[in-house]
C-alpha cells in the first residue's frame, strides 16, 4: 500500500525504513528537507493517491497538533490519519473530532520499540474503527515484531494511546526496581560483582527482561555507571499514567514513586528536606548540616 509519514526523525526515519523493506511505498516529510522526500505537506497530500492515509509521527503536544490541524485542511473526506507519537490518549478525542467534522477517519497508535525497532519491529497498541484499522493493517504488519505478539486493537479512539501510556507507566516501575537493587548491591560490603549478578539474572530467573538484558549492556559499557549523572528526564506518559489513575480511583505507588524518583534526580539539594531537618531541630534539638 502506499502511506504518507510525516516525522521522519530517530523512530519515523526507521519506520519509514521498515515498512519500506516489506515491500510498500512511503512518501516521507519532515522539516529538515534532508530527510524529506518532499518539499510540504501539502506535497505530500498530492503525492498520496485517494482514499490516503497519513502516519504522524512527531513529538506529542504542540507539534502532533498543528500537524493534524494541518493535515484537517489539506486532506478529503475519506481520507485516513493516523498518529503514531506518544500522544496523550486525551489528544486523540479532540483529534478524532476534528477530524470527523471532514469526514476523516482517525486511528491512534501506540508505538514501542525504541531505536531497536528497526530490528526488531515495533509492537504496536491501536484505538479507533475496525474498518480504519483494517485499512493499515498492512503498514501494522509491516512495522510489528514477527510472530504472534506485537499488535493489539485495543478499543475505539485513544485506546492505542492509554495502553501505550499504561506501558510506559509500567516501564517506569520496572526500571526503578532494577535501579533500586543495582544500587542497594553496589552499596553491599561484601558483594564484589554486580555486573555479573545482574547477568546471571538474563536466564533462568524470574526477573530476566528485555530492560535488564538492557541494563546489562550499560554496565558493560561502563561498569559501575560513572561516566553517568544520576539525572532522568521524563516526557509525560508517566505523569499521566499517575493522573489516569487518581481520576480512576486506581492506586499506582509503584509507578507514582518511580515518577517522584526522577524528580528527585533532578534536585541538587531537597528543598523539602531542608524543611524535615529544620522540623527535627526544632521539636528533638537534632543536628542540622549546615550549608558551606
Ligand atoms: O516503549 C518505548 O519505546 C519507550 O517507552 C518510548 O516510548 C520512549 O523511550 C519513552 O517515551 C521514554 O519516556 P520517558 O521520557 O517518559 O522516560
Amino acid at each position: 500500500m502506499e502511506i504518507g509519514l510525516v516525522g521522519l526523525g530517530k523512530m519515523g526515519g526507521n519506520m519509514r525504513e521498515r515498512i519500506r523493506r516489506a515491500g510498500h511505498t512511503v512518501v516521507g516529510y519532515d522539516r529538515d528537507p534532508k530527510l524529506a522526500d518532499v518539499g510540504s505537506l501539502k506535497e505530500l497530500v498530492e503525492a498520496l493517491p485517494a482514499p490516503r492515509a497519513v502516519w504522524i509521527m512527531v513529538p506529542a503536544g504542540e507539534a502532533t497538533d498543528a500537524t493534524v490541524r494541518e493535515l484537517s485542511d489539506l486532506l478529503d473526506a475519506g481520507d485516513l490519519v493516523i498518529d503514531g507519537g506518544n500522544s496523550r490518549w486525551t489528544e486523540d478525542v479532540k483529534h478524532a473530532e476534528l477530524l470527523k467534522t471532514k469526514d476523516i477517519s482517525f486511528v491512534d497508535a501506540g508505538v514501542s520499540g525504541g531505536v531497536w525497532g528497526l530490528q526488531n519491529g515495533y509492537a504496536l497498541m491501536v484505538g479507533g474503527e475496525d474498518a480504519d484499522i483494517a485499512r493499515v493493517q498492512p503498514v501494522f504488519d509491516a512495522l510489528k515484531p514477527e510472530g504472534d505478539s506485537g499488535f493489539v486493537h485495543a478499543g475505539g479512539v485513544g485506546a492505542g494511546h492509554f495502553s501505550k501510556m499504561v506501558h510506559n507507566g509500567i516501564e517506569y516501575g520496572i526500571m526503578q526496581s532494577y535501579a533500586e537493587g543495582w544500587e542497594l548491591l553496589e552499596s553491599a560490603p561484601n558483594v564484589t560483582n554486580v555486573r555479573e549478578i545482574f547477568r546471571s539474572w538474563q536466564e533462568g530467573t524470574v526477573i530476566r527482561s528485555w530492560l535488564l538484558d538492557l541494563l546489562v549492556r550499560a554496565l558493560d559499557d561502563d561498569e559501575h555507571l560513572s561516566g553517568i549523572r544520576g539525572y532522568a528526564d521524563d516526557s509525560g506518559e508517566g505523569r499521566w499514567t499517575v493522573e489516569a489513575g487518581i481520576d480512576l480511583a486506581v492506586p499506582t505507588p509503584a509507578i507514582t514513586a518511580s515518577l517522584y524518583a526522577r524528580f528527585s534526580s533532578r534536585q541538587e539539594d531537597s528543598p523539602q528536606m531542608k524543611a524535615v531537618a529544620a522540623l527535627r531541630n526544632q521539636f528533638g534539638g537534632h543536628a542540622v548540616q549546615k550549608e558551606s
